[in-house]
């Protein structure tokens, strides 16, 4: 079997944590307990607020921490988002979606575009 490229590895980690999230929704666990049913069960508020403070935890390991702190931090952040994603029925195919509609398209010719209010 080839092995897997750095791209092909964040596909399925991304691809297995989600799916482990789903799992947990549905209330399956591997007979542990389990902290993502115990943050859905909080509901989105308490979802969207945990992934504001990691959101700030990376921001801060991007201006003064280590390489390896970003990517841990960024981890954590990716996890809380996901979760948060899940709590509010919001799948990723949704977002894929979202990212399709926008590939060629310059991010400055998008903004003038924007209606004016
Ligand atoms: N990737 C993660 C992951 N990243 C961070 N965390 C947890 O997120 C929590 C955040 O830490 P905090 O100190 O902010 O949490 P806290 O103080 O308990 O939070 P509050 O009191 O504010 O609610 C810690 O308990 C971390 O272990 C994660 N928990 C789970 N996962 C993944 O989800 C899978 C399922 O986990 P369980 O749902 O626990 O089985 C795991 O196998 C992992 O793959």
């Amino acid at each position: 079997m080839s092995k897997l490229s750095p791209t092909d590895n964040l596909f399925q980690a991304l691809t297995y944590l989600a799916d482990t999230i789903d799992a947990r929704a549905e209330g399956q666990t591997n007979d542990q307990p389990s902290y993502t049913a115990k943050l859905l069960a909080a509901g989105p508020s308490k979802c969207a607020k945990k992934f504001g403070e990691e959101a700030v935890e990376t921001v801060i390991a991007l201006t003064s921490e280590t390489n390896a702190d970003v990517a841990n931090e960024t981890a954590d952040l990716l996890y809380h988002l996901f979760v948060a994603l899940r709590s509010r029925g919001v799948s990723l195919e949704d977002v894929g979606h979202a990212l399709a509609k926008r590939q060629g398209m310059s991010g400055i010719i998008e903004k003038e575009n924007r209606p004016k209010d």
